[in-house]
């Protein structure tokens, strides 16, 4: 295409033309004016995914276009208001860029460009995990392109013996369409060169010597472009937003992805841990898991059926297996307590529930809706509370819980009321706490909070990670009983490491290790299964372990021993066949002459039977 081309100076001098800050300044300075609100947008969208704030907004419901129309106004509108606000302040003084052009043309020029500088930072942001490196690289990138406008874009374009094709080629590249448009918005680019040059005016718009007509139409094309590419990286691309995509082939070939995932599973079985058959607790909960499958009861909400979870190997590392077959059902009105040592695949199990990492084989359903097909739907009907707290830290606690609440419909009266209930719940109400900024908030906080944040708006099931480490007693007390009272309509699955945790909260536990269950049941009922023992603990002076431990068997033959820290034995003795008053009398004759401190007996209790299974399944996979 080749463009008939004005340049400056041929412009015809005018009688009067005072200097002017546009060229004083120059036109860099005014590209990098309304670039500036590019590495801020950039910023924005990466810190949102690094912070995995978005994820957590998806798993309370809110949809991908969703997130992308609201996030694409927002910036659209804050950078309408800012270009308004240049433009005034500019024609306010004088300044002949803004003062000169038509507003209407100028309002039609800038309108296109900031649509396409969000559309260019929405782009760019799906290839950002880290938000300092975005900020910075999206600093360089204003500063670099100015600049590149002034020095390469610029000679190319002013040089009449160059082709139009090269220029246009060159506009592609959305900072250099800006500088175009400062340009042709400007001036003179000297005094000395008096023209009769007074601004671009609508009927110029298609005057195809200022190229305005050109530049429009390749913003609208790159903008609509790169909004295309974003969906496409976004969707998908490869968990860019650590959130698994529910892709369409689970859907248009999910008799390939069963068959994939039966493949996976003969290859698991070589590892699945041999004591699984023994466990019968565990393995009557499989056969419940089989029967909900056959005949759907709508009372389970949540029914995890031979769940595995491996993640591959990397740098020559092993790979491993967090989740080994895992079947399990929690039924509404119940809370669900997953035990288990560090690493037993727990955070596994709830990412994969929650959608965060897809099962490399078996599935779950979530209110009868399968985890690898219907994530979207499942997301409006739970509510989670990560291991790490998710949130914004320049919004208030009211906020949080006001914009969570709008997305699971509350709306109006019902909202206010639902979150200063919420609030008060977790004692975050009082003293005007709610409406501090978050970045103000102790850790006890905003994990109080993040609480807050997975009841809001009635889900039907709820996942929380370890919801009360880091609290202290009073607060924990607190949560326990904003727990207790929301677990009545819906179904709640809770990973702790507090025993105490547990017995308070838990109708049902399962004590998993090494990625599959090693027991389940009420913790009565595993305390009775796995305890049927008395604990005795014994303190003496350094030096007479052995002689405690020698003065335990004489009482109980089968008595083992737990543990043994500076002094202190623990020692699990079967309840049959033991006196409970001939271990008194023996200990309190024994304390003067073994120089015994303290000693105790009681009965097994959670944590006992919890260091039990998991010692003992630990020695069984050896
Ligand atoms: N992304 C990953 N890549 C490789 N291995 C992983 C990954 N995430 C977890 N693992 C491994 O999987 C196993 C289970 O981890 P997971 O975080 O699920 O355990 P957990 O029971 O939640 O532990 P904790 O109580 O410490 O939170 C661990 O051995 C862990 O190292």
């Amino acid at each position: 295409m080749q463009f008939e081309f004005i340049k400056d100076m041929p412009r015809v001098a005018q009688q009067e033309f005072p200097i002017d800050i546009s060229f004083l300044v120059g036109k860099l300075v005014f590209v990098w004016m309304i670039m500036l609100y590019f590495p801020v947008i950039l910023s924005n969208l990466v810190y949102e995914k690094e912070q995995k704030l978005r994820t957590i907004m998806k798993m309370h419901g809110l949809g991908d276009m969703a997130y992308w129309i609201i996030s694409y106004c927002y910036f659209l509108l804050l950078s309408l208001l800012y270009m308004l606000f240049l433009v005034s302040f500019g024609s306010i003084f004088g300044i002949k860029l803004f003062r000169l052009s038509d507003y209407r043309v100028q309002f039609v020029v800038y309108f296109a460009y900031i649509n396409l500088q969000v559309s260019f930072a929405f782009l760019m942001a799906t290839f950002f995990s880290n938000c300092r490196t975005a900020s910075v690289t999206g600093y360089l990138f204003t500063i670099g392109s100015a600049y590149s406008g002034e020095y390469l874009f610029r000679p190319i374009f002013e040089d009449m013996s160059l082709s139009r094709s090269w220029s246009t080629l060159m506009e592609l590249f959305p900072p250099f369409c800006l500088y175009r448009i400062i340009y042709e918005f400007s001036p003179p680019p000297s005094p000395l060169y008096r023209t009769d040059f007074s601004g671009v005016h609508w009927e110029d718009l298609s005057d195809h010597k200022n190229g305005m007509l050109d530049i429009l139409i390749i913003m609208a094309v790159e903008w609509a472009t790169f909004l295309l590419l974003t969906f496409f990286v976004d969707e998908f691309g490869t968990f860019r937003n650590g959130i698994r995509k529910t892709v369409s082939i689970f859907r248009s070939n999910t008799d390939q992805s069963s068959h994939t995932c039966q493949m996976q599973t003969i290859q698991l079985e070589e590892f699945l841990p041999s004591v699984e058959t023994d466990r019968t607790d565990v393995s009557r909960e499989r056969e419940t898991v089989q029967q909900l499958l056959r005949e759907s009861d709508s009372n389970f909400s949540v029914i995890c059926d031979n769940l595995k979870k491996v993640y591959h190997g990397k740098d020559g590392n092993a790979e491993k297996i967090a989740v080994a077959g895992l079947s399990l059902s929690v039924q509404r009105g119940q809370c669900f307590g997953i035990l288990g040592p560090n690493g037993a695949g727990k955070t596994s199990l709830i990412s994969m529930l929650t959608g965060f990492t897809k099962p490399t084989s078996g599935t779950a359903y979530i209110d009868g809706m399968d985890i690898r097909l219907d994530m979207n739907k499942i997301y409006t009907g739970i509510g989670v509370c990560p291991q790490f707290d998710l949130l914004w830290e320049t919004l208030t606690g009211r906020e949080h819980l006001m914009f969570y609440g709008r997305l699971k419909n509350l709306r109006g009266g019902a909202l206010d009321v639902a979150v200063e209930h919420s609030l008060r719940s977790v004692r975050l109400f009082d003293g005007g706490i709610a409406d501090k900024r978050v970045a103000k908030y102790s850790g006890g906080m905003k994990r109080r909070l993040s609480v807050a944040i997975s009841l809001i708006g009635d889900p039907k099931v709820v996942y929380m990670d370890e919801p009360s480490s880091g609290l202290d007693p009073a607060s924990r007390r607190a949560l326990w009983n904003a727990v207790m009272s929301a677990k009545e309509n819906r179904a709640i699955v809770l990973t702790t490491h507090s025993m105490e945790e547990a017995e308070a909260l838990c109708d049902r536990i399962g004590i998993m290790v090494n990625g599959s269950l090693q027991c389940i049941g009420n913790s009565k009922e595993l305390k009775a299964r796995y305890g049927g023992t008395y604990m005795l603990t014994v303190t003496a002076a350094a030096g007479e372990e052995a002689a405690v431990e020698q003065l335990v068997r004489s009482l109980c033959p089968a008595a083992n021993g737990v543990y043994r820290i500076s002094g202190t034995q623990k020692f699990e003795m079967p309840k049959q066949g033991l006196r409970i008053s001939e271990v008194f009398q023996a200990m309190e004759r024994a304390k003067s002459w073994l120089n015994i401190a303290a000693w105790g007996l009681s009965d097994a209790t959670l944590e006992d039977t919890f260091i039990k299974v998991a010692s003992g399944s630990d020695a069984s996979s050896v």
